[in-house]
């Protein structure tokens, strides 16, 4: 038996950070939506009582550092199951690219093997455990659009926005999120309208969207990698509505309305970027079917 299950990556529309806490994580308040551009995940029940990863991209561990390993041996641990899987990762979402793509691919693996192993778990009961994967786990089960706040983990889904295209460019580096939110001056952040987001998307209001859009983590990544305000600098002049950088970067964004202008935008940055992708934003929540 397999299960096939589609891992979307994630934006940041806002991204605030309200204090560090005690535990060292940040408290932040963000507005996240997924987009279409997607790793797969296929899960096959294995005979021995294993957890084998399966990916070809070789930035991507197969061992227990990859956060798909996690999910499943967390659910193995927790439900003390006796069977294995083997979990293939064909990888789109570039890595380490402030996308969620290694949150999706965990995320992915807990509903896929909530199908597999029977477990009869809800989105619910998944975000729950996804939470000890990983902060951006949490969001990636449900998909769509969304409100995170606590440490990322606590989600409530809204509306999605209204449909516009999603240019995006990932410089050649990768950035460690840990590094990111380090460097982090709390008493110098100017804070993002992530309420005026909200209501922006709830009025189904673009403008205000692309007026809205805000990042505090962006101003610390383009510090310490030049590239990444170059290319923001370029999305800009080619025509996107608005542009920002997604998560803890490094990969920018733009909004783009109309398709007309879309080509001009994607074209326009493949001449300084080798990874470059135009994809529709998605919004809407994924079921457990
Ligand atoms: C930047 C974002 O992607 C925005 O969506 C998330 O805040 C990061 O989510 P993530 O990659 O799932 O993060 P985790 O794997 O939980 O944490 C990685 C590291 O980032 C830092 N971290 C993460 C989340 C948070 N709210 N505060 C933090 O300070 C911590 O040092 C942590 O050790
Ligand atoms: N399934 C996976 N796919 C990609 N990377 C993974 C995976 N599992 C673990 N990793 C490790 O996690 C690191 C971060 O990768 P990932 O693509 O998840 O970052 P990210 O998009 O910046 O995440 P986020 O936006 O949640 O901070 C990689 O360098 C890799 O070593």
């Amino acid at each position: 038996m397999r299960v096939l299950e589609k891992a979307p990556a994630k934006i940041n529309l806002s991204l605030d950070v309200l204090h560090k806490r005690s535990d060292g994580y940040h408290e932040v308040n963000m507005v996240m939506t997924t987009i279409d551009l997607a790793d797969r995940i296929e899960l096959k029940l294995l005979d021995e009582n294993k957890i084998r990863i399966i990916s070809h991209n070789r930035f991507v561990p197969d061992d227990d550092r990859n956060l798909a390993y996690q999910a499943a041996q967390l659910l193995k641990d927790r439900f003390g199951i006796q069977k294995g899987v083997a979990i293939t990762i064909s990888k789109c979402i570039p890595v380490a690219a402030g996308l969620a793509g290694g949150s999706s691919d965990a995320a992915a693996t807990l509903r896929g093997l909530n199908k597999l192993w029977n477990l009869d778990l809800s989105l619910d009961d998944l975000a729950k455990l996804g939470a000890e994967i990983g902060s951006d786990v949490s969001f990636c089960v449900y998909g769509g659009t969304a409100v995170a706040t606590g440490r990322g983990e606590k989600i409530e889904l809204i509306d999605p926005p209204p449909h516009c295209w999603v240019v995006l460019a990932k410089p050649d580096i990768g950035v460690s999120t840990a590094e990111i939110y380090r460097h982090l001056k709390i008493n110098d952040i100017e804070h993002p309208d992530v309420s005026g987001m909200v209501k922006a998307i709830k009025d189904q209001n673009y403008q205000e969207i692309c007026a809205k859009l805000g990042n505090v983590l962006e101003s610390v990544t383009m510090k310490m990698y030049p590239e990444v305000a170059l290319i923001k600098e370029q999305m800009k002049r080619f025509g996107a509505d608005a542009v920002l950088m997604s998560g803890s970067g490094p990969t920018v964004y733009g909004l783009v309305q109309h398709e007309s202008r879309l080509h001009r935008v994607y074209n326009g940055l493949r001449g300084f970027c080798d990874q470059v992708y135009a994809v529709r934003m998605l919004g809407d929540r994924i079921a457990l079917d």
